[in-house]
């Protein structure tokens, strides 16, 4: 058959001809939206099936880092020399926790430079970390419950408390180790020495009335929000107390007795394998130091004017911190 022939066939109408042509018509349709849907697909998010949120944006940062710096959603507010440095590094070695390395004080000292300057301070997370920080000073200033409520008021808060009698004096022995001059720790506890009366307004003192503390938190967070570790126990039994921490937390209990070793030197529990090292590590001089010998009568009496706000500390968190 002649090219003309063919032609005229095809021009003509044939059947075989058309429906040659309608079957090349077909593929070539399919082929252009099998081709044009692809590069829709490679090019835009597909939209969420309906009842199903998007799929969230990767979290690449600007400059090609891995995570996004967000706000704490659980800190370490207090309290001042209870072993809060601890319980962050012990917390810090969960694969889940990120923290803050230094003290921000955004929510005492620093409030006006707004919340993008408090979360530019924090580490990058990736999904299902969490970010964290401690700052001590938080649990007995004023503003701070409500700093933080108006930042997110499901914000998990984590207060480290000793016996009121030894952080006061940890409390001082750090202050006379920036200041040698510093008077005796009776001169500085007491108004009057031979009356007993104790100066509330000198703050190793004032501290440790966590009761009253407590009640300015609890204007704006309920009782659940909050978990108290104990210092002591931290120090005894650190995976024990670990354990109530990564629970509050929602975290599984990957810290446990395999991290710490008691070191005899220090006196105190040592981690392993600390986050980012392979080596034992414990924490610096600044942690665990000597005290001074205060006398026992001067001891008695600051004993005496704590219990009655251990006792209502103890009913207001429903714990017995073993004190008295
Ligand atoms: N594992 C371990 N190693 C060293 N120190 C430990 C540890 N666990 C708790 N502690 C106690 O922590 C006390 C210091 O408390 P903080 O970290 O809250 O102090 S600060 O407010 O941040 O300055 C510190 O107080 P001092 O003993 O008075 O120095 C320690 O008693």
């Amino acid at each position: 058959m002649g090219w003309g022939k063919w032609r005229s066939r095809v021009s003509c109408g044939h059947p075989t001809a058309r429906s040659v042509l309608l079957a090349m018509l077909l593929i070539l349709t399919s082929l252009f939206y099998c081709l044009s849907g692809y590069s829709e697909s490679a090019g835009r998010r597909a939209p969420a099936p309906p009842g199903l949120p998007a799929t969230p944006p990767p979290r690449l940062s600007g400059d090609g880092s891995f995570g996004a710096r967000e706000l704490p959603q659980a800190i370490i507010i207090g309290v001042k020399k209870g072993g809060t440095r601890a319980l962050l590094e012990f917390l810090r070695v969960h694969p889940d926790v990120r923290a803050a390395g230094a003290e921000t004080h955004f929510f005492d000292r620093f409030y006006e430079r707004g919340l993008d300057w408090y979360r530019s301070l924090m580490p990058r997370t990736l999904e299902g970390q969490i970010t964290m920080e401690k700052t001590p000073s938080y649990f007995v200033t004023r503003e701070a419950p409500r700093h933080v409520y108006a930042m997110n008021r499901l914000t998990k808060l984590i207060v480290v408390v000793r016996d009121p009698v030894t952080r006061a004096i940890s409390d001082y022995t750090q202050t006379r180790t920036k200041s040698p001059g510093l008077p005796s720790f009776q001169n500085l506890a007491f108004k009057n020495i031979t009356t007993g009366l104790i100066d509330t307004s000198w703050s190793a003192v004032h501290i440790g009335i966590y009761a009253k503390h407590l009640d300015n938190w609890l204007r704006y967070f309920p009782l659940s929000r909050f978990l108290f570790v104990s210092g002591e126990r931290l120090v005894a039994d650190p995976a024990g107390e670990m354990g109530r921490v990564q629970d509050f937390l929602g975290l599984k209990r990957v810290v446990t007795d395999k991290h710490f070793y008691f070191n005899q030197t220090k006196g105190f529990p040592c981690l392993k394998k600390p986050e980012g090292s392979s080596r034992p590590r414990c924490l610096g001089k600044s942690k665990g130091r000597t005290h001074p010998r205060i006398p026992p009568d001067a001891l008695l009496r600051l004993r005496e004017f704590y219990r009655p706000f251990n006792l209502k500390f103890y009913q207001m968190t429903g714990l017995n911190f073993g004190w008295d």
